[in-house]
């Protein structure tokens, strides 16, 4: 269970968080050097497999318990007309998920991840932060402290997905307020808004900005954020305390992200991009993180589906990486 009850409090744990287990980084660059392949072939793959077992703690690490964890929440900026979709989609969203119905239903299965749907009260939307800031300090710990909770520490991959209409107007509110720039600059289509719907969030994002001048991270995740977002960024910083592997989705994953990374340089070592969203900004946020992603499909869906289908790929690289035999091993001659 996370101790913590107000924001500062929460920051004060970031601070004491866990770092890569320097012994199993070695034993893992070793063993790659002498797995029966000519060396850097598997590509990316080898960093991959290196990254995850550095965090495992494990030299020879395996990943057989993915878990998937969806936060949904309703946004008061809705009242702005920012989405293509109605507020009540958010919650039949989440109906569906708890019935195996959407996209996300389908990759935890393929993957074999375990999947767990969290609604923070989506009968009591966020405040249009073009009014007052989105959330209290409570609310916002609230959501926060049901993020930290929802990760099984049994668990070894973490993949932080969401449902939340409006939310792309409240990430790039996040990401325009932490890494700098106007509304313009962070906001796209969504769920398919047209050019006169982009103006109208870079508008909606502006009015935002400029209400809410504090730019401490925590504070931008409060007043302009939202609480799945909240429950993501609370989420991805207990993966960290359990030393589990984050892998993260799109443009409104990162964003919350993004919150971890400003609060303090590193927090996000334990994370890697699972995708590309087609949400326009969202190449800029991952480079504005020194995150390079592994997969480029044009998804636009968010529920974690990028992240999941990134699974596929870190179970690959850590199945080379533990399951290879090495030169000596196979009697093959090395270079
Ligand atoms: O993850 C992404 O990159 C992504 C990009 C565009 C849309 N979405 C999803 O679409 C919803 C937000 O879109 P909107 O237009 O209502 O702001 C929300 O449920 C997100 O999960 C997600
Ligand atoms: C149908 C639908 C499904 C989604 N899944 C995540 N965001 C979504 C937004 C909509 C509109």
């Amino acid at each position: 269970m996370a101790q913590f009850s107000t924001l500062s409090e929460f920051a004060a744990l970031l601070a004491a968080a866990p770092d890569v287990d320097a012994q199993a980084l070695v034993g893992a660059q070793e063993r790659n050097a002498q797995l029966t392949k000519p060396p850097g072939a598997l590509g990316r793959l080898e960093e991959l497999a290196i990254w995850y077992a550095s965090w495992r703690g494990a030299e020879r690490p395996s990943l057989d318990a993915p878990q998937i964890v969806i936060f949904a929440g309703n946004h008061g900026v809705c009242a702005q007309g920012v989405s293509a979709f109605p507020p009540e989609v958010t919650e039949q969203m989440v109906a569906n998920f708890e019935h195996g119905g959407a996209a996300i239903n389908q990759l935890a299965k393929t993957f074999g991840a375990k999947m767990d749907v969290h609604a923070l009260e989506l009968d009591r939307p966020t405040a249009d932060f073009t009014q007052e800031p989105a959330m209290s300090e409570a609310d916002c710990v609230a959501a926060l402290l049901t993020g930290w909770n929802a990760v099984d520490a049994s668990a070894d991959l973490l993949v932080t997905g969401e449902m939340g209409i409006g939310n792309t107007t409240t990430g790039a509110a996040v990401a325009a307020a932490l890494l700098g720039g106007a509304g313009a600059d962070w906001v796209g289509r969504g769920t398919g808004v047209d050019d006169a719907g982009i103006a109208n969030k870079a508008r909606v994002v502006d009015e935002g900005l400029a209400l809410h001048k504090s730019r401490v991270p925590l504070d931008v995740l409060r007043c302009l954020g939202g609480r799945e977002l909240a429950a993501m960024v609370g989420a991805i910083a207990a993966a960290r305390a359990h030393r589990i592997p984050v892998i993260l989705d799109g443009f409104i994953c990162t964003a919350a992200a993004s919150v971890l990374e400003k609060t303090r340089a590193g927090a996000l070592d334990h994370c890697v991009a699972g995708h590309l969203s087609a949400e326009g900004a969202h190449g800029k946020m991952l480079d504005a993180l020194g995150k390079k992603p592994l997969l480029s499909l044009g998804l636009r869906l968010g529920e974690g589906s990028g992240g999941a289908a990134a699974i596929g790929v870190l179970k690959a690289a850590v199945a080379c990486h533990s399951g290879m035999a090495t030169f000596a091993e196979a009697g093959v001659s090395d270079g």
